[in-house]
């Protein structure tokens, strides 16, 4: 199998990200993002892009910027909440090692707050996770080879769930 050593995807929030760039440091590898591809090849923040552009060209640059990074990058991935909409992306990611990281709503409000740095909670943000999650949970569970909830968890807690998921050695 070529591609990352494993691809991270769940909810705004929920850890990607920090738990992504820990995961890298424990296996020895580099980490990737696709949100950071993005933010970097078009020289503007993801909120930027949404508001000049919609959600829709967000979604195009999305596309394009996972499979570029499963190709590239063999490492740790972590994607953006909402790559899995795209059913490309998904016949994709279903030859890869990919961890679902999930939380309950509650957990969500907390780790997201009320910034606007992620566009698609910036009103009501309870209510919106609720609905993206009705719209995007069977999404994940159908991309995921293992799913490690967070809640209760520290960083480095779900980091070594993960390793145990997927039966990795650190390096
Ligand atoms: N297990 C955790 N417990 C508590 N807070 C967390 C945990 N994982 C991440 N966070 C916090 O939640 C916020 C969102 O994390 P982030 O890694 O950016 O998520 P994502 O990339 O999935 O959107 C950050 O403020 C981060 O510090
Ligand atoms: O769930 C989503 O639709 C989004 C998630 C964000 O990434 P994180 O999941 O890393 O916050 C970012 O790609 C954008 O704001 C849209
Ligand atoms: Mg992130």
């Amino acid at each position: 199998m070529t591609g990352p050593l494993l691809v991270l995807v769940g909810p705004m929030g929920v850890g990607k990200s920090t738990v992504g760039h820990l995961l890298a440091e424990h296996l020895g590898t580099g980490y990737r993002d696709t949100d950071d591809d993005i933010v970097t090849a078009e020289g503007r923040t993801i909120a930027e892009i949404f508001v000049d552009e919609g959600e829709e060209a967000f979604r195009a640059l999305e596309k394009r910027a996972v499979r570029t990074a499963l190709t590239e990058h063999d490492g740790v991935l972590a994607l953006g909440g909402g790559a899995v909409l795209d059913a490309d992306t998904r016949a994709l990611l279903a030859g890869q090692r990919v961890v679902y990281l999930s939380m309950d709503v509650e957990e969500a409000v907390r780790r997201t707050g009320l910034g606007v740095a992620r566009p698609l909670l910036a009103v009501n943000p309870r209510k919106q996770w609720r609905e993206l999650m009705e719209a995007r949970r069977h999404l994940y569970e159908e991309v995921a080879a293992a799913v490690v909830p967070t809640d209760g968890r520290t960083p480095e807690e779900v980091t070594q769930e993960v390793l145990n998921a997927l039966e990795l050695k650190e390096a």
